[in-house]
């Protein structure tokens, strides 16, 4: 049985928990001996003179500071990819994978990692790393950082328990969780599961933070209160304990002789967090026409251009349909901003069949793609009434920055070859003497 955990409620708040009475001190950071012994350590998530509403750092009162570990070395790790690749492979075609298989020897969630695209610079700090992970075994006396970009996991099937230092947390499918860049952790999988699959956008840009509302106002698509954080949780435990880095687009490896999860206490406004993606406000048309997929951004990283996100992570969430006199799916189109799904479960609208959970597809800058023939057929003459769609969570990561598939996925034997021709039998219609 799994104790099911506390949390800290809100987005981004500046939180404060200790695991121990009178751990965290009190009116400073940096008292000259802190509570129990603990030693006194910042985590900055931003740079010190980032304004105020981008400012990120914590505070972590720990057993033993982090800098207490033995050199790195380099780790071999062939299925992780890092932008820019070495032979960058983008092209224009519509692409589309069915669900990374999930492993059958004893896999961890590192190992378990498969790059399947990645954008933009993570030296630079913008772009990201899409990845799947599928695995079938708890990380014990292994720990993982990534110095190259926040980690937000989307698991598809079976949960997961993330062991960070600044606390635990629970996901499954149908929630996310954000681990900050940084932040050491470990992954488990839930008590009542022997495997586990999801997606991950490891986001190289600016930290994920709530889209602005306009004039939607106050309240409504995720609304911050739903955004929680964990409780300080730590344990005292000596051993040998690996811990890996991602790092400058490599991986590292060196030895602790203790775990690195030894946070007593800790408060500040960087820290992980999960949200369930049913507590989206899904906000939409009730007059006429499909609005633009921005009406359901959950997140977005921005990049140094206004409005032109380095990553919005976008869902389809099960919703009402009720435009009148409209072709209600998405509809056919180019975009500039380059665009990876994924299917968390159910049906997607604007695909028949082919997409499947735990599948993805890939529609690059400018690349034609929409509604399949067979979804076109039956829109176009559907009988409008209010209809539910109710067995469906989708999501997208959309990016400025175009997207160079591995060598991996492409040459994967799970990547539909034929994807294109789902669009294949969309014939003319025109009849220049018929409206
Ligand atoms: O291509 C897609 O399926 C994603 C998408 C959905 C939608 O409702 C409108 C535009 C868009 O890119
Ligand atoms: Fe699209």
């Amino acid at each position: 049985m799994t104790t099911s955990l506390d949390y800290q409620c809100g987005f981004r708040n500046h939180f404060a928990t200790e695991a121990l009475p009178g751990a965290l001190p009190q009116g400073q950071n940096s008292p000259q001996r802190c509570p129990y012994g603990l030693y006194a350590e910042q985590l900055s998530g931003s740079a010190f003179t980032a304004p105020r509403h981008h400012n990120l750092r914590s505070w972590l009162y720990r057993i033993r500071p982090s800098v207490v570990q033995s050199g790195y070395e380099p780790l071999e790790m062939g299925k992780v990819a890092t932008s820019p690749l070495d032979n960058p492979a983008a092209d224009p075609n519509q692409m589309r994978w069915d669900p990374a298989p999930l492993p059958e020897a004893p896999t961890d969630f590192i190992d378990g990692l498969l790059s399947v695209a990645v954008n933009g610079d993570a030296d630079a700090q913008r772009g990201c790393g899409v990845h799947v992970y599928a695995f079938n075994r708890d990380m014990v006396e292994r720990f993982f950082y990534n110095a190259d970009g926040e980690l937000l996991i989307v698991p598809q099937q079976g949960g997961l328990r993330l062991r960070t230092e600044l606390g635990e947390l629970d996901v499954s499918g149908g929630e996310i969780a954000v681990i900050p860049r940084g932040v050491k952790f470990q992954v488990r999988l839930a008590a009542d599961c022997d495997a586990a699959r999801g997606y991950i956008c490891e986001n190289y840009g600016m930290p994920l933070e709530l889209p602005g509302l306009g004039p939607i106002g106050a309240n409504g698509l995720a609304n911050p209160r739903d955004f929680e954080s964990p409780v300080a949780a730590y344990e005292d435990r000596e051993g040998d304990i690996e811990l890996v880095a991602k790092f400058s687009g490599h991986f590292w490896t060196t030895r602790l002789d203790h775990s690195p999860l030894d946070v007593v206490a800790w408060h500040g406004n960087y820290a992980p967090y999960k949200y369930d993606l049913a507590c989206f406000n899904t906000i939409n048309t009730v007059s006429f026409d499909h609005p633009d997929p921005s009406i359901f951004t959950v997140l977005t990283s921005p990049s140094d251009t206004d409005g032109m996100a380095n990553i919005d992570f976008v869902i389809f969430p099960p919703r009402w349909m009720v435009a009148e006199h409209t072709f209600r799916p998405p509809w056919f189109h180019r975009n500039l901003m380059s665009e990876f799904m994924g299917l968390i479960h159910g049906t997607y609208d604007a695909k028949a069949e082919g997409f499947r959970p735990g599948g993805a597809s890939l529609h690059n800058c400018m690349s034609p793609h929409g509604p399949d023939a067979e979804t076109f057929e039956k829109a176009s003459t559907a009988e409008l009434t209010p209809q539910h769609l109710g067995n469906t969570l989708a999501f997208m990561f959309e990016s400025r920055y175009v997207f160079h598939p591995t060598k991996a996925a492409l040459d994967a034997d799970f990547r539909q070859r034929d994807y294109v021709d789902v669009w294949s039998t969309l014939r003319s219609h025109f009849d220049p003497t018929t409206r």
